[in-house]
């Protein structure tokens, strides 16, 4: 089951703060958004919203065609796994999983338990006495097993360690393919998670900059390497993004698509030409000049 979302001129504000500029968009249901965007773009704040943490402070939201603010049953197939506060939280792995089995209605037990155990949550734990990265682990288990039709994850691998990173993507994955829900994911580790996403969001100062699906955006650029006086003379007059140099071979990567006369002469001289990576889109479309 999946949820639509619809973000329709959205604006807020914290006092003088304005997180948030006049934000629109639309996610259709089964498909894993990544939304990126710098630190204090307003990630949070959009996704807290989306939550119905707050309410916007102008402009609205529609969650499954409904205003999600104290909306019990549009929020009962919401899940937002953000890093919590567990200091003061007491009670074992076990009974939190069964507590939130109650008022999470696709929440399913067994692949809870099956996800503590690739995690190596120890079930009889006191939440508090868990790591940081077992902490989010915890969350992340809570996030999967609800298998809520709109699921949120505000950097939910903070703490966790490479393996168990890889452990939840694979999962979420996995789950994904089996019970479809609309997920939104934001993380600063932009390359190691670039390929979990169907759509990308980049939120910028407040603004939504880009919308767009992963392989168009992708295509938005290429990485030309060879001999590097080739590859120099060929990206001289292309907007570079980055270079790399390994003795005599160079790798260029450029913004903005090549034609087809541009790759058939790269062809010629020898040069590779190869996607962009999403990191270097969005360290280019949210640098300091931007
Ligand atoms: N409770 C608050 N009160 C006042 N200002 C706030 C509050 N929460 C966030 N802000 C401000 O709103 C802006 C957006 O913050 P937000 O936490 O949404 O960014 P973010 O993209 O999630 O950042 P990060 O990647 O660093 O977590 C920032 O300028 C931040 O200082």
């Amino acid at each position: 089951m999946t949820l639509e979302v619809e973000v329709n001129d959205v604006s807020l504000k914290y006092r003088r703060v304005e997180a948030l500029k006049h934000v629109s968009f639309q996610l259709e249901g089964g498909k894993i958004y990544g939304l990126l965007g710098r630190n204090g773009a307003g990630k949070t704040s959009l996704l807290s919203l989306l939550a119905s943490f707050r309410e916007p402070t102008e402009g609205s939201i529609r969650i499954d065609g409904e205003n999600p603010f104290e909306n019990t049953r549009v929020m009962q197939n919401v899940s937002f796994i953000y890093q919590m506060d567990y200091s003061d939280e007491t009670e074992k792995v076990n009974s939190m999983l069964k507590f939130v089995e109650r008022y999470r209605p696709h929440f399913d037990r067994d692949y809870a338990l099956h996800l503590a155990k690739r995690f190596n949550l120890p079930l009889d734990k006191a939440v508090n006495k868990l790591s940081k990265g077992m902490q989010s682990a915890f969350n992340a288990t809570i996030g999967l097993a609800s298998r809520s039709p709109l699921t949120i994850f505000d950097e939910a691998y903070l703490g966790m360690d490479a393996p168990t990173r890889d452990i939840l993507y694979q999962e979420l994955l996995e789950d994904q393919g089996r019970y479809p829900r609309t997920v939104i994911v934001s993380t600063h580790l932009v390359s190691e998670m670039d390929y979990l996403f169907d759509e990308i969001l980049i939120i910028h100062r407040g603004s939504l900059i880009l919308h767009e699906a992963y392989e168009t955006l992708v295509s938005r650029g290429a990485s030309i390497t060879g001999p590097a006086d080739e590859v120099d003379h060929f990206v001289g007059g292309l907007k570079k993004l980055n270079e790399q140099r390994l003795g005599n071979t160079k790798s260029v990567t450029v913004y903005g698509e090549l034609s087809e006369e541009q790759k058939k002469d790269a062809q010629q001289k020898g040069l590779e030409v190869g996607p962009v990576s999403l990191q270097d889109l969005f360290i280019y479309l949210t640098g300091e000049e931007n």
